[in-house]
């Protein structure tokens, strides 16, 4: 999906949510552990009750893979069922990829090619080559980590370097890659009063913003600092919406508190388009 394809899909939802689907069969509701693919069949009745709510879903893949093989077909069906049900959603697969430039390569396949995801979430620690294979791919999206939601974001991500925190260093170089029009960023919603800085720096890329509701982030204040005039934004939230009930009624349950999101976004959208 383009860009300009995912802001014309936030103008006509008036929302820039996206739905995280890290599935944990702790937390599902009882009756669905009868069924074949428990892991789905959630992801399922949560995507048909939300859909028109938000923009973009992003299953971690840590919660599939944590199940081995019956998790990543789990995945494997979700992506599919997006896909074929609702092929103006911005599908994330966030897994924190990132290696030497071969093995990156197949990392990218397998998000882009084999998988057929919008968007795969990496890590920039190991610079430009570990970066660059995934920007190859025309018309895919690669999120990288600038500024995360953890506490541990102030271990490494702002310390100095050249003059500068590593996370802005990491925004200014990233900038010159090949096909770095391809690069979306992480900055968490914990840490919104960065987001002004931030866009200094990246004025018109889109940032993915975890951190609001589980977390403690404020949408308000990450609308505040970090929207720019296409919006630019797509704010997540997984355990806040998904795990709103886990009785019967959770699809139910899930669609209200992504509705109340929505509706907060909408009022943001007044000042923007
Ligand atoms: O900085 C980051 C990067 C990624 N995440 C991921 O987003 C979701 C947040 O889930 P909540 O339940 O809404 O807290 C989860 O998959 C994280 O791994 C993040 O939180 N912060």
């Amino acid at each position: 999906m383009t860009t300009n394809h995912l802001i014309s899909e936030i103008k006509k939802k008036q929302s820039f949510l996206c739905i995280g689907l890290d599935v944990d069969l702790d937390k599902i509701p009882q009756h669905l552990l009868q069924k074949e693919d428990p892991i789905f069949e959630f992801n399922k009745e949560i995507i048909d009750a939300t859909h028109h709510l938000c923009v973009a879903y992003k299953p971690n893949t840590a919660f599939y893979e944590a199940y081995g093989l019956k998790g990543w077909r789990a995945l494997e069906k979700t992506i599919n069922y997006l896909n074929e049900n609702h092929p103006n959603i911005f599908t994330i697969a966030d897994a924190k990829r990132g290696d030497i430039g071969n093995t990156s390569t197949m990392y990218a396949k397998a998000f882009f090619e084999d998988l057929q995801f919008d968007s795969v979430t990496v890590a920039p620690y190991m610079g430009k080559d570990s970066v660059e294979p995934f920007l190859a791919f025309e018309d895919k999206h690669t999120i990288m980590l600038a500024l995360t939601s953890n506490i541990g974001a102030f271990d490494f991500q702002t310390l100095s370097v050249n003059n500068q925190e590593l996370y802005k260093e990491v925004l200014e170089v990233s900038k010159t890659w090949t096909n770095s029009e391809n690069l979306m960023y992480v900055v968490g919603a914990t840490k919104a009063e960065f987001l002004a800085e931030i866009r200094q720096i990246v004025p018109d890329s889109f940032l993915l913003v975890p951190g609001v509701g589980a977390q403690g982030g404020n949408l308000q204040d990450v609308c505040k600092y970090g929207m720019n005039d296409t919006v630019g934004l797509l704010i997540n939230s997984s355990r806040g919406i998904i795990y709103a009930s886990n009785k019967e009624d959770f699809a139910t349950a899930a669609a209200h508190k992504a509705q109340d999101l929505q509706q907060q976004m909408a009022v943001e959208l007044n000042d923007c388009f």
